[in-house]
């Protein structure tokens, strides 16, 4: 998705203006050798906002198309997320306008909100995910990665992606036979409406009605992926079924019936590690300094605190799923976001709107497994490999 286009010579560092959402963290210390950053709320930048900039550095929460853009003497914009379905690209190319995403960048916090959902309802409903199918809908940066680890975990994975070639060691399935063969069903596509796959509303009635009894599904990709109100019926009908929601058709509104029915329901947050969000930032941060043709001189190393757990030991006795929950769960207890998202129900519509921001805003920091060292010496080589596949940094002798 980067394509850069070549430094205009008429674009000197120095005096850059960049104009960049107030909620990417850490934007000014990143930037700031750049150029002059305002900060500014991205979802309701205008026009206006942009007068003068050189640079926009955005989030997804703000709709970059020809309408904003088309006045303006923009000549770079960076998004510091995985998914572009907020930025007219064509509009960009029509400009000269140079653009980056982030590719990547969030995909482990994604794949270790998946599987602490997981733990979460395997604990509840007393199964061992080992012993489950998992499909996974769309497998690029976070598909590819949730499907290596759940592999590493000894889970039986296969996936549906239409764009790919067939794969060694990789089970690539039509997406019907994934519905009918797989108990959790996991979607991480982008939302497109064009193209010979567009996935606005992939899972329709007719989809959400094929799923085995029993299924979890978990949209952590983008909401109008699921047709809501589609689930929302299907999910009056079928209480067989569990659903774990990050992401909601038009955000930041979500339907309150349906956040009641969902067994775990968060504020698009899957992707909010601090660790993720650091690389996005200087993601694009080193994207703007090759457009540029200037040395990157900020690195995420710089950035990146120390976290505020950073050891747990095990003893003897634990077992391999113990150990997993525990450690999980004190890295990231996914049922504290959900507790927090459930508080909108008692909100009317705007405020609820409001809430959803703010959650995502004053999101608590929260560090991915690797951050997490575990001594797991006195452990069993089961509990061992368990915490290893799971990606935390285990000391095993
Ligand atoms: N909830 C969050 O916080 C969060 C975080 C990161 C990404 N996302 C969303 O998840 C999406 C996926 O992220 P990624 O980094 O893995 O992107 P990616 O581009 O690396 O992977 C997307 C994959 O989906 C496949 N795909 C496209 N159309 C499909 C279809 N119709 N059916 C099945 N597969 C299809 C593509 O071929 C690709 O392999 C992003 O576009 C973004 O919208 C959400
Ligand atoms: O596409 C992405 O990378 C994710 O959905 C990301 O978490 C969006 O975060 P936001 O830009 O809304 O802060």
């Amino acid at each position: 998705m980067k394509s850069d286009a070549s430094r205009p010579s008429s674009l000197e560092p120095r005096a850059l203006k960049i104009v960049a959402d107030e909620n990417i963290p850490l934007v000014r210390e990143c930037f700031a050798g750049l150029g002059d950053v305002v900060t500014l709320p991205g979802r309701s930048l205008t026009a206006d906002d942009l007068a003068g900039a050189d640079v926009l550095v955005a989030r997804s929460v703000t709709k970059v198309n020809k309408e904003l853009i088309q006045n303006s003497s923009l000549k770079f914009v960076g998004t510091c997320t995985a998914g572009c379905d907020h930025i007219e690209l064509p509009a960009l190319k029509e400009q000269g306008v140079g653009f980056s995403n982030a590719p990547g960048c969030n995909a482990r916090s994604v794949v270790e909100y998946v599987l602490c959902a997981l733990d979460i309802l395997a604990e509840r409903d007393g199964y061992c995910i080992t012993g489950r199918t998992v499909g996974i809908v769309g497998k690029g940066q976070v598909g590819g990665r949730l499907y290596r680890a759940l592999q590493a975990l000894g889970v039986r994975v296969m996936a549906n992606d239409p764009l790919l070639e067939a794969e060694a060691g990789v089970e690539l399935v039509e997406l019907d036979e994934l519905l009918e063969r797989c108990d959790v069903i996991a979607l991480h596509t982008p939302l497109t409406t064009s193209g010979d796959y567009p996935t606005y509303h992939l899972f329709g009635e007719q989809q959400l009605l094929a799923m085995k009894h029993g299924t979890v599904l978990i949209n952590a990709g983008r909401g109008a992926v699921v047709d809501n109100r589609a689930l929302l019926n299907v999910l009056k009908a079928r209480d067989d079924l569990s659903v774990v929601l990050d992401v909601w058709e038009h955000e930041p509104e979500v339907d309150p019936e349906l956040l009641e029915l969902v067994d775990i329901g968060t504020p698009h947050i899957a992707g909010y590690s601090l660790d993720a969000k650091v690389t996005g930032t200087v993601m694009v941060y080193q994207a703007l300094c090759r457009f540029l043709g200037l040395p990157a001189r900020t690195s995420q190393q710089d950035l990146t605190p120390l976290p505020p757990l950073m050891k747990l030991d095990f003893t003897g006795t634990v077992d391999a799923d113990q150990a997993a929950s525990v450690a999980m769960r004190a890295t990231y207890d996914i049922r504290r976001d959900d507790a927090l998202m459930r508080r909108l129900l008692k909100m009317e519509p705007e405020a609820r709107k409001l809430a959803f921001d703010f959650m995502r805003k004053n999101y608590s920091e929260r560090r991915e497994f690797s951050t997490l060292k575990i001594d797991a010496s006195r452990s069993s080589q089961e509990v061992q490999q368990r915490l290893q596949a799971l990606g935390f940094d285990v000391l095993d002798e």
